[in-house]
């Protein structure tokens, strides 16, 4: 059987973590691509010579054309720049935009049947560039921002309880920014929801609402720390549990930047919010029940995307005719 081909739409420090994983992991073969001359070529032989090592099959290429994506499966987007420490994702935009627009019209052109998942930010305004400047179908552009945030609050609560990441599940919903929101209720440690945790005693409000706050500046600490770029092990490893549930039609259900229709009440956006992911692409939105203070704050959350949108759509206005 012949193995499915994915491709690597940037080949920077999330790209090629990203080429490892889809080798380690066996799940096809890898095309890496950039502007950068060398870098995906250098990238792609440096981790295929270290298949016999680990004992992964997988063919792995570089190129610098878009023609190399012909035919691909999948196709991941992180091509574009990172924020340094003293900026916000959001300062990406207009730079950002151009790329995602050269990128739409190479994978319409080569790869007009893939499952497109993009990373770039800043990422809920960047993927709704991305699905216009494609013309893909809604259901096969998606965004990544949601499996990482959660499993940033994952990692901290079972820090917190002294329990198995495992046995943590989490959900934080609306855009990829400051304004995320972290649903404590919809969180749990072996399905007990946080608050009641909270009233077992196994930790305080006070806690709950400092791990909130670290979750939602997760980029933030990691970018203060770097210095140079951000986060690229955690957001890769994300990004391929989305790969891999559209590849093998796991049909799990993550959080995921997805198209929205009139769900949730938000219309012509992407914004992040649970979806099952199969072989079809996002096959279905779960609407969940948002109530009090979970529900202003995924509005407010929705009002800073469709600030971002609007920036979008003033830089790039014909975007708005695809
Ligand atoms: N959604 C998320 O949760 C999340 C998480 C981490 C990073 N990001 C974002 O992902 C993006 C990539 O991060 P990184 O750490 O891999 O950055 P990086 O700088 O290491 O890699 C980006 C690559 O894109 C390439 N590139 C630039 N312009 C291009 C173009 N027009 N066509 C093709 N390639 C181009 C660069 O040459 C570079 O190799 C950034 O925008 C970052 O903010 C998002
Ligand atoms: O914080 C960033 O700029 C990168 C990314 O969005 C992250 O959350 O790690």
């Amino acid at each position: 059987m012949a193995r499915d081909k994915i491709a690597l739409i940037g080949s920077g420090q999330i790209g090629g973590t990203l080429a490892h994983l889809v080798g380690l992991k066996e799940l096809g073969d890898v095309v890496m691509f950039d502007i950068a001359e060398g870098v995906p070529q250098g990238k792609a032989l440096d981790i295929a010579q270290s298949s016999p090592v680990d004992g992964f099959d997988a063919h792995l290429t570089g190129a610098n054309s878009y023609e190399a994506l012909d035919g691909a499966k999948v196709c991941i987007v992180t091509a574009g720049v990172p924020r340094k420490p003293g900026m916000s994702r959001d300062d990406l935009l207009s730079i950002n935009l151009k790329v995602m627009e050269q990128v739409g019209a190479g994978i319409k052109k080569y790869a007009p049947d893939a499952f497109v998942i993009c990373i770039t930010n800043p990422l809920d305004a960047m993927v709704w560039a991305l699905q216009k400047a494609s013309g893909l179908p809604h259901k096969k552009v998606v965004g990544m921002a949601g499996v990482l945030d959660s499993a940033r609050f994952r990692y901290f609560l079972a820090d917190e309880f002294n329990v198995s990441v495992e046995d943590v599940t989490a959900f934080v919903l609306g855009g990829h920014g400051d304004t995320m929101v972290p649903l404590t209720r919809y969180s749990t440690v072996a399905g007990i929801p946080l608050p009641d945790l909270v009233k077992m005693g196994w930790t305080s409000q006070t806690r709950i609402d400092e791990i909130v706050d670290r979750t939602r500046n997760g980029g933030a600490e990691i970018v203060n720390l770097l210095k140079t770029g951000s986060a690229f092990y955690a957001p890769a490893a994300s990004a391929i549990a989305m790969a891999e549930s559209y590849l093998k039609d796991k049909k799990r259900v993550l959080p995921c930047a997805a198209y929205l229709n009139g769900e949730y009440s938000v219309k012509d956006m992407y914004v992040g919010v649970p979806v099952v992911i199969g072989s079809k692409g996002v096959e279905r939105i779960v609407e969940i029940e948002l109530a009090g203070k979970d529900r202003e704050a995924f509005d407010r959350s929705v009002g800073a995307v469709q600030g971002l949108v609007d920036a979008c759509k003033k830089i790039a206005p014909d975007l708005l005719g695809r």
